[in-house]
C-alpha cells in the first residue's frame, strides 16, 4: 500500500536499461531495498522533472532518454510512500490517465496488487504496475487503509442527491469523468434513501453517458437497462411488460442486431432511444444487407471524424479452419467481381498517423526487443482498456492469433470465468493482427508516387482471420474507422478469401524474410511456389538487370521528356529482361510457360514507364501495346477478338496502376476510332475503381477527359 505524496509527472525509461534491471532483478527479489534514496532528494527531483516538463525544454537526465514532454500516455510516473515511511518512485503504465481528468491524483491511497521493486541506477528503488487492474485506489474509510493515516484524511462533507447531480454535470462539463462517475454512483446512493424514480432515472442515464465517453460499454448498458426498466415500472402502460426487466433490455443491446422485436426504441424517451443506438453502435451491430450510402458516409469522414455510424455487413462470410494457415475468412455465397463481401467497423482505431515520428511513446517488448512508435502504442493501450472495462468483448478478442503465446503461459478458462487480460497477450493479438489504413483509401490516388500516405494502425475483429497470399481474390479499403472488402475477381461459395498484408516484393527471398519476420509464415501462393522454383542465378540475374534498368529509367527522368530514341533503347533492355521470364530462352522453364498466367513482377516498373512515356509522345499505337503489356506483367491477360475485349485475371493483381493502364487503352482506342473497345476498357477500369478505393466517390475526375 502506498500514499501519493507528491504531485505527478509522466516520463519514459531508456528500454535497455529497464531490460538490464531485468536481468539483474534476481538476485535482489524478494529483499527490502538495500540502498535508499531519501524522501527529500527524491522529491526534490522529481519537481525538477515537473518543471522541465513545464517548461517544454528537451530533457537528457543521466539515466532517462532524450525526450519531448508531455509523457502523459504511456506511463505515469509519481512519487508514494508507505505507512513505515520508505518512499519510492511510483510507474503505472497502461492506465486510461491523462492530464485534464487524472486517476491516481495526489494525496491518493492506493493498494497495489504484486507490488514489485527494480532498482534505478541512482540507488533508488522503483514500484512498478504493468497492469492497470493492479492498482486499486481506496477510499478514505476503507479497511485496508492504515489507522495511523485514517485521523489525517478530511471525511467528505456530506451532500444531498440533487447536489451530487449538480457536482457531476459540473465535473463532467470540465472533462472530469471519472470524477463526474462518482458523484453520479453518489447520488444514486443517496437516491435509495428517498426514492425518486424520476430522479434514478436520471442518474443512470447520466452515468451511462459518462461511461460511454470512456468507452464502458457494459457498464453503459448496465445502467441504461436499470433506466429504462426503472422508467417501465413507473409509466403505467408499460409496468407489466418485458421492458420493466432490465436483464432484457441488457440483452438487447448486447445482441448486435439491427431487430427490436419488444420495439424498445419507440417506447423509450429520446434521450434514452439516442444512448440506446450509441451504445449499440460501438458495441457492433450485423446488418444482414450491404447498403451503405458511401457517398454520404465518405463526404463527412476526415481526419477528426473518423468514426462512422454504420453496421457490420459482415454475414456472407465465414471462419473455418484453412488448412496448414490456421484458420481464414470463407465465402458464404457466390461473389462478381467488384462485389462488397464485408464492411466492418473498427474494434479501435486511435487518430495517430504512423508518420508522426513524435514518438513520446514508444511500446518496447523486452522479450524480443521490438519497439513499436506512438501509433502502435496508442493501439495498444486503446486495446487494453476496451477489453480491461468491457468482459463481453473479450472472447472474440481473444481468440485471434496470438503466436502461441497463450497456448504457452496461459491456461484454460471455463465459461463462467472471466477471461483475464493478460497484456502480453494483447500485444501479440495486436502484433500479428492490425492494419495500417488511410482516412479513405482513395485519397490515396491522388498523391504522387513517391509521397508518404498518411497511414493509421487499427484493429478489426473479422479482418483478422483473413490469411494472406501474394496473388489475393480481395482487397481492402477503407473510408474512416470502416473497412470494406471487395472481390477482385469472381469469387464461389466456398472459396477462401485472401488479402495482401503486403504487396509483394520482386525478389522471392525478400518478400518471405519480411513475412516471416513480421507474421511467422512464408507464403505459398502460386507465384511463391514458381519464384521459388527457379535457380538463384536466374533469379539473381534478373534483379541485377531490372536494377540496370531502373538507373536507365531514373537518369533519363532526370533529363526531362524523353526522346524516341532513348525510349527505344529502354525497350530493348526490357526485351532483355522479358527473355529472362520466357521458357524458350531459359532451360528450367523447360520449355512451358509457367508465368503464362501468373505476374512477371521485374518487369512491371519499366512497362509502367514506357507506357506512359509512349503516351506523353503521343504515340498511340506504342501505349497500347504498352498498356497491354503492363497488364499482361500484372497477371491480366487481354484478349482482343474484334470489337470484344476480354480480361482474364485468376491470378492477377489489380491496382492503381492496371485501373490506369486501363484507362489509357480506353484513351488510345478513342483516338483510334474504336468506340467500342474503349468503352470496355472504361467499364472495367470503373470497376476496378471502385475495389481499389471501395466507393464511386471521385471516379469522375479519376476518369475525367477520357471517356
Ligand atoms: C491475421 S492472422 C490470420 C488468421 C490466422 N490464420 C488464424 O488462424 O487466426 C495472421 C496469421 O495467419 C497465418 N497466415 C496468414 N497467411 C498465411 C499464409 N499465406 N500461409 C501460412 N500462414 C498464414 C500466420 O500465422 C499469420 O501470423
Amino acid at each position: 500500500m502506498a500514499s501519493i505524496i507528491e504531485n505527478r509527472s509522466t516520463y519514459e525509461e531508456v528500454p535497455d536499461l529497464a531490460k538490464k534491471f531485468i536481468n539483474e532483478a534476481p538476485v535482489e527479489t524478494g529483499q527490502r531495498p538495500k540502498s535508499k534514496v531519501s524522501r527529500d532528494t527524491l522529491v526534490r527531483t522529481h519537481q525538477r522533472h515537473l518543471k522541465l516538463l513545464s517548461e517544454e525544454t528537451e530533457m537528457q537526465f543521466s539515466y532517462f532518454g532524450l525526450l519531448r514532454p508531455p509523457y502523459v500516455w504511456s506511463s505515469t510516473i509519481t512519487v508514494a510512500e508507505d505507512e513505515t515511511g520508505d518512499v519510492a518512485r511510483l510507474t503505472v503504465r497502461n492506465l486510461e490517465d491523462n492530464v485534464v481528468d487524472p486517476i491516481v491524483t495526489e494525496e491518493s491511497i492506493i493498494a497495489i496488487r504484486q507490488a514489485c521493486w527494480t532498482r534505478l541506477v541512482d540507488g533508488g528503488y522503483h514500484v512498478c504496475v504493468d497492469h492497470p487492474s493492479d492498482l486499486v485506489l481506496l477510499e478514505a474509510d476503507d479497511d485496508l487503509v492504515p489507522e495511523s493515516w485514517r485521523n489525517e484524511i478530511e471525511s467528505n462533507p456530506s451532500k444531498d442527491a440533487a447536489q451530487c447531480k449538480k457536482d457531476g454535470d459540473m465535473m463532467f462539463l470540465k472533462k472530469r469523468f471519472r470524477k463526474a462517475l462518482e458523484l453520479y454512483t453518489q447520488g444514486l446512493q443517496l437516491n435509495y434513501t428517498d426514492p425518486d424514480p424520476v430522479s434514478e432515472i436520471d442518474f443512470y442515464r447520466k452515468r451511462c453517458g459518462v461511461s460511454i465517453v470512456l468507452l464502458r460499454l457494459d457498464d453503459a448498458a448496465k445502467d441504461l437497462s436499470k433506466a429504462i426498466a426503472t422508467h417501465a415500472r413507473s409509466t403505467p402502460d408499460l409496468s407489466s411488460s418485458e421492458l420493466a426487466d432490465a436483464s432484457v433490455i441488457e440483452d438487447w443491446l448486447h445482441n448486435r442486431s439491427i431487430e427490436d422485436p419488444l420495439q424498445i426504441s419507440s417506447k423509450i424517451t429520446r434521450p434514452l432511444k439516442e444512448l440506446a443506438a450509441r451504445i449499440k453502435f460501438d458495441i457492433g451491430i450485423n446488418q444482414p444487407r450491404p447498403d451503405y450510402n458511401l457517398p454520404v458516409i465518405s463526404s463527412y469522414v476526415g481526419p477528426l471524424t473518423l468514426h462512422v455510424d454504420a453496421g457490420n455487413y459482415i454475414c456472407d462470410a465465414e471462419v473455418r479452419k484453412a488448412g496448414s494457415h490456421g484458420r481464414g475468412l470463407f465465402a458464404k455465397r457466390d461473389f462478381k467481381e467488384g462485389d462488397l463481401i464485408c464492411a466492418e467497423k473498427a474494434f479501435v482505431l486511435p487518430g495517430y498517423f504512423l508518420q508522426d515520428r513524435s514518438s513520446d511513446c514508444l511500446l518496447y517488448s523486452l522479450s524480443d526487443g521490438t519497439a513499436a512508435p506512438r501509433p502502435g502504442a496508442w493501439l495498444f493501450k486503446e486495446l487494453v482498456q476496451k477489453l480491461r472495462w468491457n468482459p463481453s468483448l473479450r472472447k472474440e478478442f481473444f481468440d485471434l492469433e496470438d503466436g502461441g503465446y497463450w497456448k504457452e503461459v496461459g491456461w484454460d478458462v471455463t465459461e463462467d470465468e472471466e477471461i483475464p487480460v493478460d497484456i502480453f497477450r494483447v500485444e501479440y493479438i495486436r502484433r500479428f493482427n492490425c492494419y495500417s489504413a488511410p482516412t479513405r483509401s482513395s485519397d490515396l490516388l491522388n498523391q504522387p508516387p513517391d509521397s508518404n500516405p498518411e497511414l493509421r494502425t487499427g484493429f478489426w475483429t473479422q479482418a483478422s482471420y483473413m490469411n494472406h497470399s501474394c496473388l489475393p481474390n480481395t482487397i481492402r479499403t477503407f473510408i474512416g474507422d470502416i473497412r470494406f472488402l471487395r472481390a477482385v475477381r469472381d469469387i464461389a461459395a466456398g472459396e477462401e478469401l485472401t488479402n495482401q498484408y503486403v504487396a509483394p516484393d520482386i525478389d522471392i527471398t525478400e518478400r518471405q524474410e519480411k513475412l516471416r519476420t513480421m507474421w511467422g509464415f512464408e507464403c505459398d501462393c502460386q507465384l511463391c511456389g514458381l519464384d521459388g522454383s527457379i535457380s538463384e542465378n536466374l533469379r539473381k540475374e534478373r534483379m541485377k538487370q531490372f536494377e540496370e534498368l531502373k538507373s536507365m529509367v531514373m537518369q533519363l527522368g532526370e533529363k526531362g521528356p524523353p526522346t524516341i530514341t532513348s525510349l527505344k533503347k529502354i525497350a530493348r533492355a526490357l526485351r532483355e529482361l522479358e527473355a529472362l521470364y520466357s521458357p524458350s530462352m531459359s532451360d528450367e522453364l523447360g520449355g512451358e510457360d509457367r508465368y503464362a498466367t501468373l505476374p512477371r513482377l521485374a518487369l512491371v516498373h519499366p512497362t509502367l514507364f514506357l507506357t506512359e512515356a509512349w503516351r506523353s509522345v503521343k504515340n498511340v499505337d506504342r501505349t497500347i501495346e504498352y498498356a497491354l503489356k503492363l497488364l499482361r506483367n500484372f497477371g491480366i491477360i487481354v484478349a482482343i477478338e474484334g470489337n470484344e475485349l476480354n480480361v482474364e485475371h485468376k491470378a492477377g493483381l489489380v491496382n492503381v496502376e492496371t485501373v490506369r493502364a486501363l484507362n489509357y487503352l480506353a484513351e488510345a482506342y478513342t483516338s483510334r476510332g474504336e468506340e467500342q473497345l474503349a468503352k470496355q476498357c472504361l467499364e472495367k477500369a470503373k470497376i476496378w475503381y471502385i475495389v481499389i478505393t471501395g466507393a464511386e466517390v471521385g471516379m469522375e475526375q479519376f476518369f475525367a477527359g477520357s471517356s
